[in-house]
């Protein structure tokens, strides 16, 4: 299989987790797209859904799914995301999309999160994927110098700006080795919105495709 077809079939699978009736969390992402795309026949069947991102969103409202916002929602039963790297802890990096902000809020309200991903994406260690970092614009140079002296090399994506009005800075060569710690100390810069480390609140299910089908963690 190659990977868009492992994307499919693992967004084919987490349809297992909708119940009727329900609201769902969506994320984003190509292997996110796939499980919108395979709601299709129970689209009638749910109530709705909260999205991470106006892509999803208009997605989602394709198919006639009614997209909610989160504040008139107290709780999800599930939220169904990819990631860009995922650790045996079910900590991930998050954000490749630059969705990353309104992932990890909509993820917060779910009592399960539900990670889909294709093989390529588990590693022993996380940071070979470059850290996405939301921050606001007049703070780019300041949080850039600040992350430079806790080690990492911030890129600012060019030309990229979220859902949000900010911007994102893709931090290279950092070793994760210790997730929850940096998730914290990222999240201590002034001017940072989020970061990409979903390390205290990880996954609590891994859907993943390789060659032989789709397995859960
Ligand atoms: O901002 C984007 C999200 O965090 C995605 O979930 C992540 O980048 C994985 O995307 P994909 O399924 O396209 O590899």
């Amino acid at each position: 299989m190659d990977q868009n077809q492992k994307k499919k079939a693992v967004g084919e699978a987490a349809v297992k987790f909708v119940k009727p009736g329900d609201i769902i969390g969506v994320g984003t992402g190509s292997t996110v797209n796939y499980f919108i795309d395979a709601l299709a026949p129970i689209a009638h069947e749910i109530k709705g859904a909260v999205s991470s991102s106006e892509a999803s969103t208009e997605k989602l409202k394709a198919l006639g799914i009614e997209v909610y916002s989160l504040n008139d929602v107290d709780s999800l039963d599930v939220y169904v995301d990819g990631a860009d790297e995922i650790n045996a802890d079910k900590a991930m990096i998050k954000g490749g999309g630059a969705a990353l902000t309104r992932e990890k809020i909509v993820s917060a309200v779910a009592k399960k999160f539900v990670c889909i991903i294709d093989d390529s994406k588990m590693v022993d260690t996380l940071g070979e994927f470059p850290l996405p970092v939301e921050v606001i614009p007049m703070a780019r140079s300041y949080v850039a110098r600040e992350i430079v002296s806790l080690g990492g090399d911030p890129v600012y994506r060019q030309g990229v700006v979220t859902d949000n009005g900010n911007v994102i800075l893709d931090v290279h060569n950092l070793r994760i080795d210790a997730p929850m710690h940096l998730e914290t100390q990222l999240n201590q810069i002034v001017g940072v919105v989020t970061n990409g480390l979903f390390a205290h609140r990880g996954a609590d299910i891994v859907l993943v495709a390789d060659n032989n089908g789709v397995k859960e963690i």
